[in-house]
C-alpha cells in the first residue's frame, strides 16, 4: 500500500535526517519503526504524511507516487492519518465531540454520518464517556485517546502512531496496547516507539533506524533476537527476549503466554 523508495530528507540547517530509506509497508500489518533519539523516526513520519517533502526519492501510495499539491494531499490524508506523540498538537476544540468531528465537518459530511462516526470512534478508544467533556480538563491519557478518535473518524486505511504509549502509566499503557491491537484488525498501523516491550508484543514487522538510515528490518522475533544490531542501534531488548536467553526457556510473545508456559512447566 505504502512504499518508500530511496528517500532522503535534509532540514534547512543542513541536517541530513534521512538517507536512502526504503520501506515496504506490505511486509506486515502492524509495522514498528524503532530507533534511538534523533534517529529520524518523526522526520520519517512527517515525510510519509507529506508534511515534509523529501530531497530525493519518493513515497508511493497504492502504486502511485505521492503528489504535493493541496488537492492530492487532501485526498491522500483521507486514507492515511497520523496521531502525533503530543496530543496537544491535535486537539483544537473545547468539547471532545466537536474536536473528534472536526475533520469530517471540514469535509462537509452530513451531521447524521458525523454523529455515527464520532460515536464509533470514541467507542473504539474507550472514550465514549468523555463525549461532552471539555478538552482542557482531560488527562494526558484521555487526550491521547481523543487524538486517536479524531483520526479514526476518517476511517482511513493507514494510521501512523508516533510514540502512542509515551507519558502513559502502566494501566493506561496496557489499555492502549489493547486499543491498538484492535485497530490493527482492520487497518494498517505504523508505530514508532522507544518502548521495546510494547513494540515486541504488538508489531509483526520491524524497521530499525540509526542516524537516519535503516540498519535492519525483518519479522519482529528475528529482529529482537539480533542482540548486536539492537546494541549498536542503542536499543534495549524486550524483557521476554532477555528472559528467554538467560533462563533458556521458550520465547514467549506476551506476559500472558509467559505465565501460562511457566505454570505448565511448574506443574510438570
Ligand atoms: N526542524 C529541524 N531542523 C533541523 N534539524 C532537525 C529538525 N527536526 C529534527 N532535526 C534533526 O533531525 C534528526 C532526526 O530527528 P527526529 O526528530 O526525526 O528523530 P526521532 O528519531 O524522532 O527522535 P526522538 O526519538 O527523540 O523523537 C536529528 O538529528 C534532529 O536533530
Amino acid at each position: 500500500m505504502i512504499k518508500i523508495n530511496s528517500l532522503e530528507y535534509k532540514y534547512q540547517d543542513g541536517t541530513v535526517a534521512l538517507k536512502d530509506i526504503n520501506l515496504d509497508l506490505e511486509k506486515g500489518n502492524i509495522i514498528g519503526i524503532i530507533g534511538a533519539n534523533g534517529s529520524g523516526k518523526s522526520t520519517l513520519f512527517l515525510n510519509i504524511m507529506g508534511i515534509l517533502k523529501p530531497l530525493k526519492g519518493n513515497i508511493e501510495f497504492q502504486g502511485k507516487k505521492l503528489k504535493y499539491d493541496k488537492k492530492s494531499l487532501r485526498q491522500y490524508r483521507k486514507e492515511v492519518g497520523m496521531v502525533f506523540q503530543d496530543p496537544e498538537k491535535q486537539i483544537f476544540y473545547s468539547r471532545v465531540e466537536d474536536d473528534v468531528a472536526f475533520s469530517l465537518r471540514n469535509l462537509n459530511y452530513k451531521e447524521d454520518e458525523i454523529k455515527k462516526r464520532v460515536k464509533r470512534s470514541l467507542d473504539k478508544v474507550g472514550a465514549i464517556k468523555l463525549r461532552d467533556k471539555a478538552t482542557h480538563f482531560l488527562s494526558y491519557g484521555e487526550k491521547k485517546r481523543v487524538a486517536i478518535a479524531g483520526n479514526l473518524v476518517m476511517e482511513n486505511k493507514v494510521l501512523l502512531l508516533d510514540e502512542p504509549t509515551s507519558g502513559l502509566d502502566p494501566k493506561m499503557t496496557r489499555e492502549m496496547k489493547n486499543i491498538i491491537k484492535d485497530l490493527g484488525k482492520d487497518k494498517k498501523l505504523i508505530i514508532s516507539s522507544h518502548d521495546m516491550d510494547f513494540i515486541y508484543e504488538i508489531c509483526d514487522y520491524i524497521y530499525v533506524l540509526k542516524e537516519g538510515e535503516i540498519v535492519g528490518y525483518g519479522p519482529t522475533v528475528e529482529i529482537f533476537k539480533r542482540k548486536e544490531l539492537l546494541e549498536k542501534s542503542l536499543l534495549d531488548r524486550p524483557w521476554l527476549v532477555k528472559v528467554h536467553e538467560i533462563l533458556e526457556i521458550p520465547l514467549y510473545r506476551n506476559e500472558e503466554e509467559f505465565i501460562k508456559g511457566i505454570r505448565k512447566d511448574l506443574n510438570r
